[in-house]
């Protein structure tokens, strides 16, 4: 397992000039498993695509390990997997094929590939709905597609943006529950969410409001 820390430091960013993210500082040991809360607007989503180098930061900078983290080339960022809000998924593909590509696309054998497919879906019991189109599947399944796609990368580092947010009670267990076996496998794990129930899973709570990361780490 790939193990290194995920670092922010002063990380800002600007949106037209205007700040969605300010002086951010983050330092994510191998086994995290953190929750960021807070409004609509807050800068959930920022914080997440910031941290995976896919917004141009104001001021500051992301590594992993001794990598920096600068922008959205594979090579530049080492298996950081986002699992955006929306999903991101292909509409037009089946779930099993959307979970596939990714996982090619991280650098997987295709045989290795299809078997990791087949395992992430059933991680989140999906396997009965591999093989439809995501445009038929219920918003919670192509969320919980999205996470498979995550999780089939075998990331160093999840981000998930609200992964609970479609869910009823029993696939947010299951979700949660995918999200901690990433963490004590060794990889960074962070979500946002407004869920109190999802946020108290994880072993640390933090809380953004306009922009700004409050709370302390362990
Ligand atoms: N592409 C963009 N261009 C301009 N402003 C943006 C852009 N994306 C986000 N913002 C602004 O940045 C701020 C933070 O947005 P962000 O999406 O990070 O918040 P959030 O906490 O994830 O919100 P939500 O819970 O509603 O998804 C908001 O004021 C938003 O309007």
């Amino acid at each position: 397992m790939d193990r290194r820390a995920l670092c922010a430091q002063g990380m800002s960013v600007a949106y037209d000039g205007v700040e969605a993210l300010r002086d951010v500082h983050l330092d994510l040991s191998p086994g995290s498993f953190l929750a960021v809360r807070g409004p609509s607007g807050s800068g959930k989503s920022t914080l997440l695509w910031a941290l995976a180098g896919l917004v141009p930061l104001r001021s500051g900078s992301v590594s992993l390990g001794d990598v920096a983290v600068t922008g959205p080339d594979q090579a530049s960022r080492p298996r950081i997997a986002l699992m955006p809000q929306g999903n991101g998924l292909v509409g037009t593909l089946t779930a099993r094929e959307n979970v596939y590509v990714a996982a090619v696309a991280s650098g997987l054998a295709p045989k290795e590939a299809d078997h990791r497919s087949g395992e992430a879906l059933h991680r989140l019991g999906l396997e009965d709905v591999g093989e439809h189109l995501i445009e038929e599947l219920s918003g919670g399944q192509q969320q919980r597609a999205a996470l498979a796609r995550a999780l089939a990368t075998n990331p160093a580092v999840l981000l998930a943006d609200e992964p609970t947010s479609e869910l009823d009670s029993a696939n947010r267990e299951r979700v949660i529950a995918a999200l901690r076996d990433e963490s004590d496998r060794g990889a960074v794990v962070v979500m946002t969410t407004n869920d109190p129930v999802a946020a108290e899973q994880a072993d640390v709570v933090l809380h953004i409001h306009e922009g700004e990361l409050t709370g302390t780490l362990p």
